[in-house]
C-alpha cells in the first residue's frame, strides 16, 4: 500500500472569515470527492470488462493463462461487487498525519490509475486511527475530519484537532461535531450504519480478535447492535475466505428486529451474512405470533426440558400396536406387549437416536419371531434368510413395523406431550404439577395453531435426539470445480468465488458457521443456547447484550451453564460500552428511574443528547384509554418526522393495534414489550406501563427496555400511574376527560 499524500490545497491568501474557511475547505474536499467518483465510474466499466475477459482466458485452460485469469477475475469480481453496493457517503473521513500524509477513509478502498491511495476502506488497519485517535493518544494524527455528503456533493465538514503542538501553520479547523448531528437525525424503519461516526470504545470491540469469544456489554442505546453488525462486516473484510466461505450467522430476538437491522450489512457492501431470529433458526419450522406467558417460556427454556424430551423421544409411540399377530405359512407368530417393549428398549440404549436405529429395532423383531418360529411352524420352517425375506414382503408385517417404529418428526413427538399423563410420566422428578399442566395445555395448541418461539428450541433439541433417517448419500460437489474441465484449489480467485458460491448453496439446515453473532444475548434461554451451540461447533462468537434488559425469570445458573457449553473453552475478550446514543437525556431519566428501583447499584450509560423536551405522562380513567391512546399516537405522528412505536403488554397487543389502526401504516408500529427488544423509534407511546411491570417477575427490566426505545419523544398513557418514578410524578398530566 502506498501512502502518498493526495492533493491538498492550503491557500494562504484566501478569505480568513469562518465562512470563508469553511467554503474553501469544503471545496478542497469536493475536489477529492470528484476525483474518487470519476475513478469509481471508470473502475465500474473496467471491472465488468475485465471479468468478461478473465473468464475468456479461463476457457483457454493452460496454467499461465489461469494465473493471469486469477488476478483479473479476482479484482474484477470483487470490485464489481463492491462498486455496485450503495455509495451514499462513500468518503466520510480524512486524517492529516504527523508525517504530512493525508488519508481519506470511506466505505471501500479506491486507488487511482497510478495506484495512489484515494480512499482507505474503514476496516483496514490504516483506518483504525480515524476511530481510535484522541487528543490524549493522537496515534500520529494531527487533525481528524468528518466529511458529510449527499450523493456526490460535500455538504459539511467537522474537524477535531488531536495534536495541537504539531499542527502545521495555516491548518484550518471547521464545523461542529458530526456525531451529535447524526444522532439528531430522523429514525426510519430500518437501522442505519454508523460507519462514519463509530466511537473509540465501539471500534475496539469491532476490531476485537477474530477468534475466540468477543463479549460486548452496555446499557440501552450504547450501540451494541451497531457494533455487532459492523463487527460482522469487519470480519468478512479481514478474512473473507474463512468467514464468507463457512458463513457468518447473525441472530436477533424477533422477526421484527431482524427486519429492522436487515439493511445495515448491505449498506456496508456486505451481503454474505445470514440473518435469523431465534425462532427462525430451523428451516423447517416457522413459529406463529403466539407468545408463551413469561413463566411458561422459562420452563420451556430450562435445561430440565432435556430430560422430558429425552423420555418422550424414547417412549412408546401413542397408538402403536401393543402386540403382533402374524399368519405365516399356516402358523401363528405372536409377540406380546412385553416382548415388543423388550425389543424396543434393546434397540435404544442411552444416546441412541431413534430414527437412526430403526433398523436395529426391526432386526430385534425378526430375531424374536425367529426364536418362536420352530414351535409355531414345525416342519414348514424355512431357512432364516428365506424367513426374513418372506416376512419383509408380508403386507401385514410391513404395516406393523411402520406403526410400531415410525420415522418420527420432532413436531410429532412434541405434540404427544399435549397428553397431560404423558407429560407427567416424562416429567417425573423434574416438573411441578403446575408446570406439567401448563406445558400440556400449550402443546395441545401446537398442531392446530403452530409452535411458539420457545417451542423451536425444543423441536431443534428433538431433531438432534431423533437423528435423521438414513438416506442414500449424495455425490459431493467439488466446491473448487470452477467450470467444466477446469478444477484447481490453489488460486485466490477460486477460493473467493467458491466462498460466495458456498453461501448461496448452503443447505437449509446448515450448521457449521465460522462466526455467530448473538444480539440481545441476555434473553437467550438455556435450550436456545444449546440450539445455537449446535450451529457453531467450530465457530468464533460475538455475544452482545445487557443483563439489565433480560426477561428471563428462570434459573440464571442454568443459563450460564448452557451458554458456556455452547461457547466452549475459547478465549473471552470482553468490552463495555458506556454512552447511550439513542435516548435524549430526558427520556433515559425515566427508564433509569424504573431500573434503579430493582437494581440501585447498576452502572448506567450516560445519555449524551438533550432535547429540552420532557416526556409526557398522561393519566386517564379506564374507559378513556382507547380514545386517549389514539389521540396521543396521532399527536406524536405530528411531532416527529420519523417512526412512532406503540408499546403494550403482550396480552393487549391486538386490542391496542385496533385502537391505532388507520393511523400511518408506514410510520407507526404496534409491538409488545417483548417485541420492542432492540428496536428504536423517534417517538414511543407506552400503553399502561403498570401492566408491563406486572407481566412477570422480570417486569421492571422489560419496562426499562420499553422506556428506552425513543430518540426524541416519550409519551405514556396510564390508568394505574403507580409505576411512575417519583421524580416524574410532578411531570404527569392529569387528564380525566378528552
Ligand atoms: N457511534 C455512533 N454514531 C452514530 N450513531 C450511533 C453510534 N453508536 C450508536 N449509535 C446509534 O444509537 C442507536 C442505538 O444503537 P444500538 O441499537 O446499536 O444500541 P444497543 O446498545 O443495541 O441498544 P439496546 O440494548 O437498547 O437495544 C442507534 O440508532 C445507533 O445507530
Amino acid at each position: 500500500m502506498t501512502d502518498e499524500p493526495v492533493d491538498v490545497d492550503h491557500r494562504a491568501d484566501a478569505d480568513s472569515s469562518a465562512d470563508g474557511v469553511l467554503a474553501r475547505e469544503m471545496a478542497v474536499e469536493q475536489r477529492h470527492l470528484d476525483r474518487v467518483y470519476a475513478r469509481l465510474a471508470t473502475l465500474r466499466i473496467e471491472a465488468a470488462a475485465a471479468e468478461r475477459a478473465g473468464y475468456g482466458i479461463a476457457r483457454v485452460g493452460n496454467f499461465g493463462a489461469l494465473v493471469e485469469r486469477d488476478a483479473m477475475v479476482f479484482h474484477a469480481a470483487q470490485r464489481r461487487h463492491t462498486l455496485d453496493a450503495e455509495h451514499e457517503g462513500l468518503v466520510f473521513g480524512r486524517l492529516d498525519r504527523l508525517d504530512k500524509q493525508v488519508h481519506y477513509v470511506g466505505r471501500l478502498g479506491v486507488r487511482s490509475e497510478t495506484s495512489e491511495l484515494l480512499v482507505i476502506d474503514w476496516r483496514a488497519p490504516a483506518a483504525a486511527a480515524f476511530y481510535q485517535a484522541t487528543p490524549a493518544d493522537p496515534q500520529g494524527v494531527v487533525r481528524r475530519r468528518m466529511i458529510q455528503s449527499s450523493g456526490e456533493t460535500v455538504t459539511g465538514i467537522a474537524d477535531d484537532l488531536l495534536d495541537a503542538t504539531n499542527a502545521p501553520d495555516g491548518m484550518d479547523l471547521v464545523g461542529d461535531g458530526a456525531l451529535l448531528a447524526s444522532l439528531s437525525r430522523t429514525t426510519t424503519r430500518g437501522m442505519r450504519d454508523i460507519v462514519a461516526t463509530i466511537q473509540r470504545e465501539q471500534d475496539e470491540a469491532i476490531r476485537s480478535p477474530a477468534s475466540g469469544v468477543t463479549i460486548v456489554a452496555g446499557g440501552p442505546g450504547t450501540g451494541k447492535t451497531a457494533v455487532a453488525l459492523h463487527r460482522a462486516a469487519y470480519l468478512l473484510y479481514s478474512d473473507r475466505n474463512r468467514f464468507a466461505g463457512s458463513g457468518v450467522l447473525v441472530v436477533g430476538p424477533s422477526p421484527v428486529f431482524v427486519e429492522y437491522i436487515s439493511a445495515v450489512l448491505p449498506s456496508l457492501g456486505e451481503d454474505a451474512a445470514t440473518l435469523r431470529s431465534l425462532g427462525g433458526l430451523m428451516a423447517s419450522v416457522r413459529p406463529t405470533r403466539r407468545v408463551d406467558p413469561v413463566a411458561l417460556s422459562s420452563v420451556k427454556g430450562s435445561l430440565r426440558m432435556r430430560t422430558v424430551l429425552d423420555r418422550a423421544a424414547r417412549g412408546s409411540v401413542p397408538g402403536a400396536p401393543r402386540e403382533l399377530r402374524l399368519l405365516y405359512r399356516g402358523g401363528l407368530l405372536r409377540l406380546d406387549h412385553d416382548e415388543l417393549e423388550k425389543a424396543r428398549r434393546a434397540a435404544l440404549p442411552k444416546g441412541a437416536r431413534r430414527n437412526e436405529v430403526r433398523r436395529v429395532g426391526f432386526d430385534n423383531i425378526f430375531a424374536a419371531l425367529w426364536r418362536q418360529a420352530p414351535a409355531a411352524l414345525g416342519g414348514r420352517l424355512p431357512k432364516r434368510a428365506v424367513f426374513e425375506e418372506e416376512l419383509s414382503e408380508h403386507a401385514t408385517f410391513r404395516d406393523f413395523l411402520r406403526a410400531w417404529w415410525p420415522r418420527l418428526t420432532p413436531l410429532r413427538v412434541l405434540s404427544w406431550l399435549s397428553d397431560v399423563e404423558r407429560v407427567r410420566r416424562c416429567g417425573r422428578g423434574v416438573l411441578s404439577d403446575a408446570e406439567t399442566k401448563a406445558l400440556a395445555g400449550s402443546f395441545a395448541e401446537l398442531l392446530e395453531v403452530g409452535p411458539t418461539v420457545a417451542d423451536v428450541a425444543l423441536l431443534d433439541e428433538l431433531d438432534a435426539m431423533l437423528g435423521q433417517p438414513r438416506r442414500p448419500r449424495k455425490v459431493k460437489r467439488d466446491a473448487f470445480q470452477i467450470a467444466p474441465g477446469v478444477s484447481e484449489v490453489s488460486t485466490f480467485a477460486d477460493r473467493q468465488r467458491a466462498a460466495r458460491e458456498a453461501s448461496r448453496q448452503r443447505p437449509d439446515d446448515y450448521r457449521d458457521y465460522a462466526h455467530i453473532v448473538v444480539d440481545e444475548a441476555q434473553d437467550v434461554s438455556p435450550m436456545q443456547w444449546r440450539m445455537l451451540g449446535r450451529r457453531g461447533k467450530h465457530a468464533s462468537w460475538t455475544i452482545v447484550g445487557d443483563p439489565a434488559q433480560s426477561a428471563w425469570t428462570g434459573d440464571q445458573a442454568e443459563v450460564d451453564q448452557a451458554r458456556e457449553a455452547a461457547l466452549g473453552a475459547k478465549r473471552r475478550n470482553a468490552y463495555t460500552l458506556s454512552t447511550n446514543y439513542r435516548n435524549s437525556a430526558e427520556i433515559f431519566a425515566v427508564a433509569a428511574g424504573v431500573i434503579r428501583r430493582v437494581a440501585p447499584e447498576l452502572p448506567l450509560p450516560v445519555a449524551v443528547r438533550s432535547t429540552g423536551v420532557a416526556p409526557r405522562h398522561v393519566v386517564v380513567a379506564a374507559g378513556e384509554l382507547a380514545a386517549v391512546v389514539a389521540a396521543e399516537a396521532r399527536a406524536l405522528l405530528g411531532e416527529v418526522d420519523g417512526t412512532v412505536g406503540v408499546i403494550t403488554a403482550v396480552e393487549r397487543r391486538d386490542e391496542v393495534a385496533g385502537w391505532v389502526a388507520g393511523l400511518s401504516a408506514e410510520r407507526l408500529q404496534t409491538v409488545t414489550s417483548l417485541e420492542a427488544k432492540g428496536m428504536e423509534y423517534d417517538a414511543t407511546l407506552l400503553v399502561e406501563p403498570a401492566q408491563i411491570l406486572g407481566e412477570a417477575s422480570s417486569g421492571a427490566r422489560t419496562l426499562y427496555v420499553a422506556l428506552s426505545r425513543a430518540t426524541q419523544r416519550l409519551t405514556t398513557v396510564s390508568v394505574d400511574a403507580s409505576w411512575l418514578p417519583e421524580d416524574q410524578v410532578s411531570l404527569q398530566h392529569m387528564r380525566n376527560s378528552l
